[in-house]
């Protein structure tokens, strides 16, 4: 059963009576709406595990009654960084006048101990429920269930707070969170243990040095890093009176920022450890003893926690982060047991029993690490992102589920598992370096590589994030002319992904989109424009010695390329105007033109251009053109300027204005013959244009989510942006643009696989026109959103507005692909 607030009422402690007449003055003076005199202020304590004296003020003013709380340091010495009550006002504060993050209003903070003896802050009072057992008992099933997903919920809102807009980005060091509390933790413990103290445990020891061992990546990052509740439980939360849902979370005592896994792990310690029953045989939590009716399991728990902030399933890390908590709480445990040995322990008649505690829990943070498995690999079903937000939005819309596992865009589990993977890889390491790439780009250093992207390419490659995007068929042909068709493909890194992983267009669908989110992001899994295309076109149509000079540098990531076909004199959206002209002089070519816009050329790993022009230009119109190979170390190759896009020259890979005068070049070089470039830019541009549309998805899902972020921490004329009807239509619309969005793409990737270029170009071209233009709705509606920031440089969303905006043009402009629509459309009536 519930407690009610009012019920963990007891009557003052010894010890702990307050001034009542000072109060009432402080009150009245700084807490607004306060009852002034005559009126009678009656003061008593909250009974329930606080370390910081809680009490009610209740003021009543004739038949009427006000209730506030009151919470303040404890009396006497203390430890510096304990019982912060100037912290937890400041957190309460930003929450609930930025957020809607539920925690009860705070009025006022007093830090002159003059008035009561001690810092304290009055507080909103909050009638509602508490749940002091986790197992919940006499609480319904159905309930049980509901209360759970609810403190999921709770949790994900205030983690997903923008802390840096709402005041609080100073409130800690988010990263090396997990590494400084192991120190700070291991120190305390070594400090309540040992000579003259109760006995030191090496287990805890050894438990230390094993987390120092497994710190995960994230952590240095700042990756998982936001605000952290520090002791999120169930017995810290008021339900509201009646319904299951949260109406304030407490007990900010040890809030800051850090790595936000630990609280997520903190806040499962009941399907791990059950420590509520002193004189349990048993201390096993849920897992062990089965769990109660109704209460969701840890995995369904944890889905309910991602799907709310987007965060990947921590499986890999899960580990870790349990047995810290388990090791953060022995080491309070030990600390409570030493303080009452010594005979100033807090905690009363429990106190006797923490170092025995302290031990138990030691012992369930070994079993805990030596389990084989402690989550599966993925969310349950039912939970599971499949489909992106599609799948998961159709779910959650009352009786409109869609049967478990079925449906034509229900990616397989392999893609999970890779979707899984790169969702993390995009939360640890692409969005922490997004600044730091643009600080570079933005310095006169701009046209180098940072040297973190090396790294991070390596790193992907380790990861099996390498060549996604290479169609199974494309690969076939590769894996025929390269390597015999033999299974050992030759291939620098651990899991041999040269030619991929073997996914189709419509698979590789679902993980572009990820890439897309953020613009630093596809390169660094050899996944990005123009690199693709031009792999695309070697593969397809590139000659055994062709694939071996150039293929295999590129597959591997060693160097990068360009594709040269746009040129500044002529419309080039008709690649029968091009002027370029590669004339054969016995065993070369001599290319001369001007080309423009060939993105990539000024990065410095740009070795290899592919040149489109013309070797004939009397024969048939679209055989006039060709293809040729040209290394940009070529003499008479020059690379003029980077051409800026909206401000943005996009360095260091650029787009460049380049010169082709006299270059002379191997005949050899030629792709597929003189005249066949028409055929094979046909050929290129399919898959080349569904990865722009695939991209541009993600982009605007990213939009998506820091629109609806922005809107739920802003306040406008007294309302949050989010509360604004205007809003709720735009996020409304917005969403349902993509949606239809995303279908199409994946429609016309799936039709790729099935039909081919040619008779899927119609929906191709479709998603094409499509794509930009929805991309360009959703991120304007999120500039819009941000006010000023949002077209400043301070946040993503320009830089991605301006992206989409090209690709209204590149890959061919709306009218060209809205012709080709139109003509199949008038082609089929005829018929
Ligand atoms: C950021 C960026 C990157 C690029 N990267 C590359 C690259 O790597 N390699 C490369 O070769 N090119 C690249 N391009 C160039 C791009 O492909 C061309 O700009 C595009 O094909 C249009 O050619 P154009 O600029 O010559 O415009 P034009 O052909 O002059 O067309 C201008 C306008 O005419 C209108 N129009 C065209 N056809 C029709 C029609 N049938 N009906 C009605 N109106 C029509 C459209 O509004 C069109 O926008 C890039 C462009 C940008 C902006």
């Amino acid at each position: 059963m519930a407690s009610r607030t009012s019920d963990l009422l007891v009557r003052i402690q010894p010890g702990s009576d307050l001034n009542v007449d000072a109060l009432f003055r402080y009150a009245q003076a700084n807490v607004q709406g306060f009852p002034s005199s005559p009126a009678k202020l009656t003061l008593s304590q909250f009974g329930h595990g606080q370390s910081n004296p809680t009490y009610l003020m209740e003021v009543s003013s004739g038949a009427s009654v006000k209730r506030y709380v009151l919470r303040k340091k404890p009396p006497g010495k203390l430890l510096q960084s304990a019982h912060a009550v100037e912290r937890e006002f400041q957190v309460l504060e930003a929450l609930s006048v930025h957020t809607e993050v539920p925690v009860p209003k705070v009025f006022c903070l007093c830090t002159d101990p003059s008035i009561i003896g001690t810092p304290f802050y009055i507080m909103e009072y909050l009638e509602g429920r508490i749940y002091l057992n986790p197992k919940l008992p006499g609480v319904p099933p159905e309930r049980r269930d509901a209360i759970y997903h609810a403190t999921a919920k709770a949790l994900a809102t205030f983690h997903s707070v923008n802390v840096d807009s709402i005041g609080l980005g100073k409130y800690g060091r988010r990263d090396n969170f997990c590494k400084r509390q192991v120190e700070r933790w291991a120190k305390q413990y070594m400090l309540s243990t040992g000579e003259g103290k109760p006995e030191c445990n090496p287990k805890m020891l050894e438990l230390a040095s094993w987390l120092r061992q497994h710190i995960p990546l994230e952590d240095s990052s700042g990756a998982t890093g936001g605000l952290v509740h520090g002791d999120f439980r169930i017995d810290n939360i008021v339900f509201h009176p009646v319904e299951d849902k949260v109406i304030g979370i407490l007990d900010w005592e040890l809030s800051t920022l850090g790595n936000q896994m630990c609280d997520v792990a903190h806040s499962s310690m009941p399907y791990i450890l059950d420590v509520t029953n002193d004189n349990a045989e048993s201390y096993d939590g849920f897992e062990v003893t089965g769990i109660p009716q109704g209460i969701p399991s840890l995995a369904e728990y944890l889905a309910e926690y991602c799907s709310v902030t987007g965060k990947p399933w921590p499986g890999a890390d899960w580990k870790f982060y349990v047995a810290f908590s388990l090791f953060r709480v022995a080491s309070i445990y030990a600390g409570v047991y030493h303080r009452w040995i010594m005979g100033n322990a807090s905690g009363g008649e429990r106190a006797q029993i923490a170092g025995k505690l302290a031990n138990v829990v030691i012992d369930c943070a070994w079993t805990f690490i030596n389990r084989k498995s402690v989550l599966p690999d993925h969310p349950p079903s039912g939970h599971s992102i499949a489909g992106g937000y599609l799948k998961q939005f159709v779910n959650e819309s009352e009786g409109q589920g869609l049967p478990e596992e079925k449906g034509k865009f229900v990616p397989s589990q392999k893609i999970l598992e890779l979707r899984n993977k790169l969702l993390k890889f995009m939360e640890d390491r692409i969005y922490p370096m997004e600044n730091k790439f643009y600080e570079l780009a933005q310095s006169s250093m701009r046209w180098t590589i940072h040297p973190e992207e090396e790294k991070l390419k390596e790193l992907a490659k380790r990861e099996g994030l390498w060549n996604l995007w290479i169609p199974l068929d494309s690969a076939a042909r590769a894996k025929k002319l390269l390597f015999d068709d033999k299974d050992n493909v030759p291939s620098g890194d651990a899991s041999n992904l040269l030619l991929g992983a073997g996914l189709s267009n419509l698979e590789y669908g679902y993980l572009c989109e990820i890439m897309g989110r953020s613009l630093c992001a596809p390169q660094v899994f050899n996944c990005g424009a123009p690199d693709t295309g031009n792999m695309e076109v070697l593969l397809r149509y590139g000659s055994k010695e062709q694939l071996q000079e150039w293929l295999i540098p590129l597959l591997e990531g060693k160097i990068r390329s360009g594709f040269a076909m746009t040129e500044p004199r002529v419309a080039s959206s008709d690649a029968t105007n091009i002027e370029c002209s590669i004339v054969r002089q016995g065993d070369s070519y001599i290319i001369n033109g001007t080309k423009w816009w060939t993105s990539g050329a000024m990065d410095p790993r740009c070795r290899l251009l592919i040149v489109m022009g013309k070797t004939d230009f009397n024969a048939a119109k679209h055989k006039q053109q060709s293809m040729i190979l040209v290394d940009i170390k070529t003499p008479g190759v020059q690379v003029k300027r980077p051409l800026m896009v909206f401000g943005f020259d996009d360095a260091p890979h650029g787009h460049a204005e380049v010169v082709f005068e006299n270059v002379r070049v191997p005949a050899k070089n030629i792709l597929l013959g003189e005249g066949r470039g028409f055929e094979i830019a046909q050929g290129r541009l399919g898959p080349g244009r569904l990865h722009h549309c695939m991209r541009l998805v993600g982009a605007a899902e990213r939009g998506m989510q820091m629109m609806a972020q922005r809107a739920l921490q802003r306040k406008v004329f007294g309302k949050l942006i989010a509360e604004q009807g205007s809003f709720q239509s735009d996020i409304a619309k917005c969403r349902v643009e993509l949606e239809k969005t995303r279908l199409l793409v994946l429609e016309a990737a799936d039709q790729l696989d099935r039909l081919g270029n040619k008779k899927a170009r119609g929906i191709i071209a479709m998603a094409k026109v499509a794509a930009p233009n929805m991309a360009l709705e959703v991120l304007d509606m999120a500039m819009q959103v941000h006010g000023a920031a949002g077209v400043s440089s301070d946040t993503v969303l320009a830089h991605l507005w301006a992206a989409a905006r090209t690709l209204r043009i590149a890959d061919g402009p709306d009218e060209v692909h809205l012709g080709t629509i139109a003509k199949l459309e008038l082609r089929r009536a005829k018929l």
